[in-house]
């Protein structure tokens, strides 16, 4: 078996796992979404910036969705990185559960097994996750004013699988090349379009701020046509995510969809050398929702990706958990009159937020075709089929 090959320049410590190839694309035409492509590798560039955050500006506020393409790394490290999750999954259960996640406090560190969820009444999810927190020492911490000890801290460092602990550098390198320069280039642009300081967004968003940012390895278990039917197509139900962004890398398994203004559903292309991003919770509240937390859910692939186990590559980003969900002081948003909906939820943290999301999530589904969930401080959350 061919061993992952090291880019130059980079470590080399990592155990010889074997190259991750990617599937084929579906060759079944799809209801695709159209959704604008930023390319990143414009920023720098004089200009750049606005010319970015121009074209940015309609698809964060009507659609939530967007791809990102020159980011700053390679196929081939992002590969490595579906390898890591690929070795990971087929370990034993016995020895993945060793890992798991504090899900019933809110914490998703560590693996959370399939079936964690529901996702029709009586039928559980087939999907496995491993959220890789950042790699902070409590000494590089930098403790919010809330919290009196690391201990406290929403777990950032734990207990690593033998797969992770020898992959740790390049895992390490991967996350802080998100952390520092992608999402850091995406906050600016949006800085910008809400008028605000290029780096007012940044500050909440700091590598060694305390946040669930995560990278997440994630499997979909196949179904057999007679259990999607059971299932109604269903691998997640429609849902927004919890925190700032989401990005989601190249996944060539077509599964995911958008829920579109007029209520229909898009599939998202997964383009080559691209990152699908998403608004989170966090940012729509911070701008009393100018900014679009989008409903997206995961269905059946096609029938000639049917059988494939769709393995993902996310990274959550989280804001510090102590800053507060209300709306921010925007010249755009003022100028539009938007303001926080609920003066009390604007009172809660982005942590106690995205730690009640994930607790929820461990619920069961609301009954009778509700859509909504309350989660926190009189707000709810929305579930789609
Ligand atoms: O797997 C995907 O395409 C989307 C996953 C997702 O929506 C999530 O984990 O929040
Ligand atoms: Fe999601």
């Amino acid at each position: 078996m061919a061993a992952v090959q090291s880019m130059p320049g980079l470590p080399t410590n990592y155990k010889s796992i074997p190259k991750y190839e990617q599937v084929a694309e579906t060759t079944t035409e799809l209801d695709w979404a159209d959704l604008v492509t930023l390319d990143l590798s414009k920023f720098d560039a004089p200009g750049g910036k606005e010319q970015l955050a121009a074209q940015l500006k309609d698809a964060v506020h009507n659609v939530g969705f967007f791809y990102i393409t020159g980011f700053g790394l390679s196929q081939e490290e992002v590969d490595q990185q579906f390898a890591i999750g690929k070795e990971f999954f087929a370990l034993p259960t016995e020895e993945k559960v060793k890992y798991r996640a504090d899900l019933e406090n809110g914490n998703y560190n560590g693996y959370r097994p399939k079936g964690s969820g529901e996702i029709l009444p009586g039928k559980r999810d087939n999907v496995e996750m491993y959220n890789v927190y950042k790699f902070v020492s409590s000494v590089a911490l930098s403790l919010p004013h809330n919290l009196l000890t690391v201990d406290e801290a929403p777990g950032m460092e734990r207990e690593q699988p033998d797969i992770i602990k020898e992959n740790r550098t390049e895992i390490e390198r991967f996350q802080r090349h998100i952390a520092e320069d992608t999402v850091q280039k995406l906050l600016a642009l949006i800085s910008i379009i809400l008028e605000l300081p290029e780096d007012h967004l940044s500050k909440g968003h700091q590598y060694n701020d305390v946040s669930g940012c995560h990278l997440r390895y994630m499997i979909y278990r196949h179904r057999t046509a007679e259990e999607n039917a059971e299932y109604q197509n269903l691998y997640s139900k429609g849902h927004t995510d919890f925190g700032s962004l989401t990005l989601l890398f190249r996944q060539p398994v077509a599964a995911l969809q958008i829920r579109m203004h007029d209520g229909s559903w898009k599939w998202v292309k997964p383009y080559p050398g691209s990152i699908t991003v998403n608004i989170a919770d966090v940012l729509d509240f911070w701008t009393a929702g100018y900014l679009k937390s989008s409903i997206h859910r995961v269905v059946a692939p096609p029938p000639d990706q049917a059988h494939i186990d769709r393995l993902g590559l996310l990274y959550f980003l989280r804001p510090a958990v102590d800053l507060k969900l209300k709306a921010l002081d925007s010249p755009l948003l003022e100028r539009l009159g938007l303001t926080s909906k609920n003066a009390a939820a604007s009172e809660i943290t982005a942590g106690d937020w995205v730690a009640a999301r994930v607790k929820g999530n461990q619920d069961k589904v609301p009954e009778g075709g509700k859509q909504e969930k309350a989660v926190l401080g009189g707000i709810s959350a929305k579930y789609y089929d």
